[in-house]
């Protein structure tokens, strides 16, 4: 089985044409667990299959490195932008990738025939608590109060299609995410676990985030965690409509659209090798 390792800000996943390449669709899970393995197989944070589609141009379908599928991932459609353009599935610099049953609209900055920046219309941000999905009081989870390993934390849920419960820190540098971030993902307010965001704000221009993934873990980025991120800056008045966020692997521009209400992320997507698996499905 051919295959091509991808990352974006250092978000790495293992990238398969669902064109030519076929698993089984009851064996995916194992098969991600296996390939995602840093030890034992390609290692990465995920696989994401890339498929034809009826609805888009093309379909991402997007897997943790725990086997679990989730609905949306940034930093991954920016790298299907570039793997079906640079590949030579379309020539196109705008087209549409459908994840999770929603349709997202890429649109390329292209030198010499290799694409350099992808900005993706990401759609709006969900606020309603029932569909984060957040057990809360209020309507809308922004600046709701949680309780987390006994310490009272204040968090603000965001949907990007996939949910993000997003936390104002004094220091990203200092928190303990590794012991604090299982304990949001499993919390029993969120009832398809989360992923969670630890943010410090710099200016009204410029945040710095960590983040510990749904499925997988701290990762160097998350691009819907980075989007989930600029819509509760706002929500909280910490920042404005375009920021900068600053993550382990690099930095994406966000910008929350007034008019359309829609949130644009911009930023890169590097190819770091092909490769090919023995896999016998
Ligand atoms: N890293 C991704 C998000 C991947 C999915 C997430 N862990 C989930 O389960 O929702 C991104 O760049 O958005």
């Amino acid at each position: 089985m051919r295959f091509t390792k991808m990352q974006g800000c250092g978000n790495d996943y293992v990238y398969i044409n669902g064109f030519t390449e076929k698993v089984p669709q009851e064996k995916k899970p194992e098969f991600v667990r296996f390939a995602s393995d840093r030890h034992f197989g390609i290692g990465g944070d995920g696989v994401i299959f890339i498929n034809p589609s009826d609805e888009a141009d093309f379909e991402m379908e997007m897997y943790n490195a725990d086997g679990t599928r989730a609905e949306m991932c940034g930093n991954g459609i920016r790298c299907v932008a570039k793997y079906v353009h640079d590949k030579g599935l379309t020539d196109q610099t705008q087209f549409s990738i459908v994840s999770g049953g929603k349709v997202k609209y890429m649109d390329l900055t292209v030198e010499n025939g290799i694409t350099k920046a992808i900005r993706v219309d990401m759609g709006e941000p969900i606020l309603t608590a029932a569909e984060v999905p957040v057990v809360s009081k209020n309507e809308q989870s922004v600046d709701e109060e949680i309780v987390v390993d006994n310490e009272k934390y204040r968090m603000t849920c965001v949907s990007m299609g996939n949910p993000h419960a997003v936390v104002f820190v004094d220091s990203t540098a200092d928190f303990p995410l590794e012991q604090i971030g299982p304990h949001f993902e499993n919390h029993e307010r969120f009832p398809r676990r989360t992923n969670t965001e630890f943010v410090e704000v710099v200016s009204p221009e410029y945040v710095k985030m960590r983040v510990w993934e749904r499925g997988t873990g701290e990762t160097l980025a998350c691009g819907t965690g980075c989007c989930a991120t600029a819509a509760a800056c706002v929500l909280n008045g910490k920042t404005g409509r375009k920021v900068t966020v600053e993550v382990l692997g690099g930095a994406l521009t966000i910008e929350w659209d007034e008019k359309t209400n829609h949130i644009f992320m911009t930023g890169p997507a590097e190819f770091v090798f092909d490769g090919e698996l023995e896999y016998e499905g």
